[in-house]
């Protein structure tokens, strides 16, 4: 049985100046498995990965036809019910770090408030966990960065802090919204590496929504490409940097090569049916 079910996901903004599709009948499933979702910026990656939390404030709403997490339905689960899933079995790890960190409260309070509350951990308990998690994401100094508030962070240090604050629960599902962009890519590649062996060993499900197509190709087992609110391709991770269609296509001629011709950027080309498909 897959984990995550999504039949024809739309996310609708309401404005002033009409409805505002941000996805337009997104369906897939997720098994214990790397699923990467790639596309230009403003193409429903995110809104995608919010709207399986129910997390879309309005005036952007939420329409499917089913949308199910471990069996259970999600679409139309109460908000109680999906407090219970967020954090806990399915956690979403931000592009940015201000926007999921508490700004007034420190690390440590932030990571051992759920295990205390939540878990019923005393307080000795509770820290030693959060530090194992800091560590877990190559933080050296734990203790230093438990007293710290997140503004003391660099932009790094605080995606990782939000990493392990993800990973204390031990979710089922992680949505990775861009995890990686604020890492150097030693500190890249100890956190891919963290979230392969959560995959790996204890089953969980990732969804990786990234710009990064090489890093995709390369990390995912498979990988959505999305435009304007629409999967154009879904195809193996391994087959990415072979695709076929014009706009995947198009993703990559944008990506810069080492030791290619400089020039300018080429642009997309969006002349093809599928640039225009379910286009209102
Ligand atoms: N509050 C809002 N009102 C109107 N439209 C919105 C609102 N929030 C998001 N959108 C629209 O939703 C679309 C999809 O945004 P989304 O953040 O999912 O894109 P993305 O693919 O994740 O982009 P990026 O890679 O830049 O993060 C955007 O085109 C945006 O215009």
């Amino acid at each position: 049985m897959s984990l995550l079910d999504v039949r024809n996901l739309r996310v609708t903004f309401d404005t002033e100046t009409g409805p505002v599709q941000a996805v337009r009948g997104v369906s897939f499933s997720l098994g214990h498995e790397r699923l990467g979702i790639v596309g230009e910026s403003g193409s429903g990656k995110t809104m995608t990965g919010r709207a399986v939390l129910r997390l879309i404030r309005p005036p952007g709403r939420i329409e499917a036809e089913a949308m199910t997490f471990d069996g259970q339905d999600i679409l139309n689960a109460s908000e109680r019910d999906m407090r219970a899933l967020r954090g806990k079995r399915i956690g979403m790890v931000m592009q940015d770090p201000k926007y999921s960190l508490n700004p007034v409260m420190s690390v440590g309070r932030q990571l051992t408030e759920g295990l205390r509350l939540r878990d019923g951990l005393g307080r000795a308990d509770a820290t030693a966990k959060a530090i194992a998690a800091l560590e877990a994401v190559q933080i050296r100094d734990p203790a230093r960065v438990m007293d710290a508030y997140p503004h003391e962070l660099s932009g790094g240090m605080g995606q990782r802090v939000m990493i392990a604050m993800m990973l204390i629960p031990e979710p089922d599902l992680l949505i990775a919204d861009e995890p990686t962009s604020a890492l150097d890519v030693t500190v890249q590649a100890e956190v891919l590496s963290i979230l392969d062996a959560l995959v790996r060993d204890r089953g969980m499900g990732l969804i990786f929504i990234s710009h990064d197509l090489r890093l995709v190709a390369r990390f995912c087992d498979r990988v959505l490409v999305m435009y304007k609110g629409l999967v154009v391709e879904e195809l193996a991770a391994s087959n990415l940097l072979a695709a076929q269609h014009p706009y995947t296509r198009g993703l990559l001629n944008c990506l810069p090569r080492i030791g290619g011709q400089r020039g300018p950027l080429p642009g997309l080309d969006r002349t093809g049916s599928w640039a225009s498909e379910g286009a209102e």
